[in-house]
């Protein structure tokens, strides 16, 4: 199910600004790859590219290939709707469907993508469910609404909800970032169970976090403010935080700026 990623000289725009210049890099099957960097490099944007939300935004625009499982995404041929079925998203803000229960926010794109058997939608739910391991703290209450469930509770949900369509990749823009120590520890937890199924890609400012949830680290670096933000080295994590390559990522990670 999970699939690999290869993106090829990618440049990413907003109307005439290049945010993100000359990208390339592989994300193997499975794994946990982190973005680090500083405000503005652009890891935010570059992500979106990972399953065409960046072109959503008014000028959102994108030169160069991704490829996932050898198939480019920005191929004419290719239905960006389809992509983001298969590659999904949870936010930085838990976003639950406010008005919906708790169950409807997990059945939600189970329904959208034509699912009506009551029994299939029970099955998927509590599944998901169980995969973001919220299961046993919302199974009496299932009828309940969504937004009434604790910050992490609520990203929980919307990881399960992004897994019940059953993604191949999973992004995360900084998951944890409105989330108490507990609940992101909750959620670490569960991005290492995940990634036995899924290829899972995350940004995220707290290095420590990229220490312990990845297996591969990317950093990013702005040459001057204006400038496109390019990828600068990518590794291992033990590597990125032990002995990296370049010194910009050995200056960032022992926090001599950025
Ligand atoms: N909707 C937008 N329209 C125009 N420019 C944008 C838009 N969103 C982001 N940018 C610009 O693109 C560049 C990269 O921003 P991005 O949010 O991707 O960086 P980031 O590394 O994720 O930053 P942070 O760590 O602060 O979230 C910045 O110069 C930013 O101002």
């Amino acid at each position: 199910m999970a699939q690999r990623i290869d993106v090829k000289d990618l440049n990413v725009y907003y109307s005439a600004f290049k945010a993100v210049e000359g990208v390339s890099m592989s994300v193997e099957p499975r794994t946990v790859t982190a973005f680090i960097g500083p405000s503005g490099c652009g890891k935010s944007t570059f992500l979106r590219t990972l399953n065409r939300m960046h072109e959503v935004i008014p000028g959102g625009r994108v030169e160069g290939s991704v490829l996932l499982n050898g198939r480019d995404l920005y191929d004419k041929n290719v239905d960006p709707v389809a992509v983001r079925r298969t590659v999904g998203m949870v936010f930085q803000r838990p976003n639950p469907f406010p008005t919906m229960s708790i169950f409807d926010n997990v059945a939600a794109g189970l329904r959208l993508n034509g699912e009506k058997k009551k029994k299939v939608l029970e099955e998927r739910v509590e599944k998901s469910l169980r995969g973001a391991n919220l299961w046993n703290e919302v199974k009496d209450r299932l009828a309940k609404p969504g937004a009434g469930l604790s910050g992490g509770q609520q990203q929980r949900l919307c990881i399960a909800r992004a897994i019940a369509v059953q993604p191949q990749v999973l992004l995360m823009d900084e998951p944890c970032s409105a989330l108490d120590p507990i609940s992101t520890m909750a959620v670490e937890d569960l991005i290492n169970e995940l990634k036995t199924d899924y290829t899972i890609v995350i940004v995220t400012h707290n290095m420590q976090q990229a220490a312990r949830v990845s297996d591969r680290t990317a950093f990013f670096n702005l040459a001057a403010t204006g400038k496109p933000g390019r990828l600068i080295e990518i590794n291992d994590t033990d590597k990125i935080f032990s002995n990296p390559t370049e010194k910009a990522t050995e200056d960032y990670i022992s926090g001599r700026f950025g």
